[in-house]
């Protein structure tokens, strides 16, 4: 099936271009007004899963929808990568079903990362309608789980990661997880690198942070936590290392001390299921953080109401304009049609968030060739095996 002409929910349509006014018109529906304190909902708990490359960031929440879906949790799955070329699990909201990174590419002539910042810029301009989906579904849901892309830039530096990280905490208590690789991290240099990136979200965000060591099934996280816990013990593994920039790595971890004492930690194996139980344990103790302070401190005014402040969202706007302009895709846009998958998580309605036409409902495979929904059965056979 062709999606061109088929003319379904991914298609990239002249018609359909948006304008910076059309942008505007759909940020403006975010702005939440004074009485949004009563919109708020204490449930679902919101976990955006960051981390760098090949943390295991998919794999991971592939392993957090079978510990879910065994539990009887209610969970809601989105993925908000659009380059991902094979997901596997079912997302109830895929960006991919509303925009097509590749086509952004062909269409501006530009190259894939620059497509896939667009690709993020143009979704975070519909994040309304996810919102909105979510609220309508809040009292049946208990998590709602994010993948986010590859290029962790992407979503943490750019106005739209702000954006859709903003929206979320503020109408849901909101966590961040941040995916470290763990063997890789036994080297002191990346384990640095990996802490002052998770600092940097911490510090741009200022929502509850939790850090999965993934991969414990290929080594274990103690001595991560040892090194956490102990400078000297950090500052002993990097004499090994015999790295030039080692004076300056021991510097970032002495000053990486007060971030870690207000951490939570976890290890985890997204392949073997280690450790999933005390990462929703911990989930739940940031969740209950977020309520006691990040989301007591909104109310009292205490920090900024990110979307009440007028300055703030056009200051986004401009932003994002600035981006979208640099990438050529001011004027790129879509069709958005959210889709909720059924059969996948949650047996949803596909109805009540969909902006389309039809029940259509496809997806692309690794060779990029558009298929109807009917692998849906084989989806649920991996799954089944991936989850015993
Ligand atoms: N041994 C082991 N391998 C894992 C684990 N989690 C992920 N992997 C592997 O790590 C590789 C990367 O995993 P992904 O889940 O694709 O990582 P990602 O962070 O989503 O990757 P990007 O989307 O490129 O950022 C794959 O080969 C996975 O099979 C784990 O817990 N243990």
């Amino acid at each position: 099936m062709d999606i061109e002409e088929d003319g379904s929910c991914m298609q990239m349509d002249t018609d359909d271009l948006i304008t910076n006014g059309d942008i505007s018109e759909s940020m403006g529906k975010l702005i939440i007004d004074e009485s949004s304190s009563s919109t708020f909902k204490k449930k679902p708990v919101i976990i955006f899963l960051v981390g760098m490359e090949g943390s295991g960031k998919t794999t991971f929440l592939r392993r957090l929808v079978c510990y879910t879906q065994a539990w009887n949790i209610s969970g809601y799955v989105i993925n908000l990568d659009p380059a991902v070329t094979n997901l596997p699990f079912g997302a109830n909201i895929d960006i991919r079903d509303t925009v097509r990174y590749k086509e952004v590419m062909k269409q501006y002539n530009i190259r894939a990362n620059s497509a896939i910042l667009t690709s993020f810029n143009l979704f975070a301009t519909k994040f309304d309608e996810v919102i909105s989906a979510i609220k309508n579904r809040a009292d049946q849901l208990d998590y709602v789980l994010v993948d986010t892309p590859g290029q962790i830039d992407i979503f943490t530096l750019s106005a739209s990661g702000a954006i859709i990280t903003e929206a979320f905490a503020s109408t849901f208590p909101t966590v961040v997880t941040y995916v470290v690789d763990t063997p890789r991290s036994q080297s002191p240099t990346t384990f640095i690198n990996n802490m002052l990136y998770a600092c940097s979200i911490l510090n741009k965000t200022g929502l509850p942070l939790v850090l999965a060591f993934n991969k414990t099934d290929v080594a274990q996280h103690q001595f991560a936590f040892q090194w956490m816990k102990d400078f000297e013990v950090f500052r002993a593994a990097l004499a090994s290392e015999n790295s030039y920039t080692s004076n300056l790595t021991q510097s970032l971890s002495l000053f990486l001390e007060e971030f870690y004492k207000n951490l939570r930690t976890v290890g985890v194996s997204a392949v073997s299921g280690a450790g999933i139980d005390g990462f929703f344990q911990t989930i739940n103790a940031s969740a209950n953080e977020y309520l006691e302070i990040y989301r007591s401190d909104l109310d009292k005014g205490q920090i900024e109401k990110p979307r009440l402040v007028d300055e703030r969202c056009k200051e986004y706007m401009d932003k994002l304009r600035k981006e979208m302009e640099k990438t050529k895709g001011d004027m790129v846009a879509l069709s958005t049609s959210l889709k909720d998958r059924e059969g996948n998580t949650m047996n949803m309605s596909v109805k009540e968030c969909v902006e389309g036409d039809d029940d259509f409902f496809g997806r692309y495979t690794d060779d990029e060739e558009f298929t109807d929904g009917d692998e849906d059965g084989d989806e649920d056979e991996a799954l089944a095996s991936f989850c015993t």
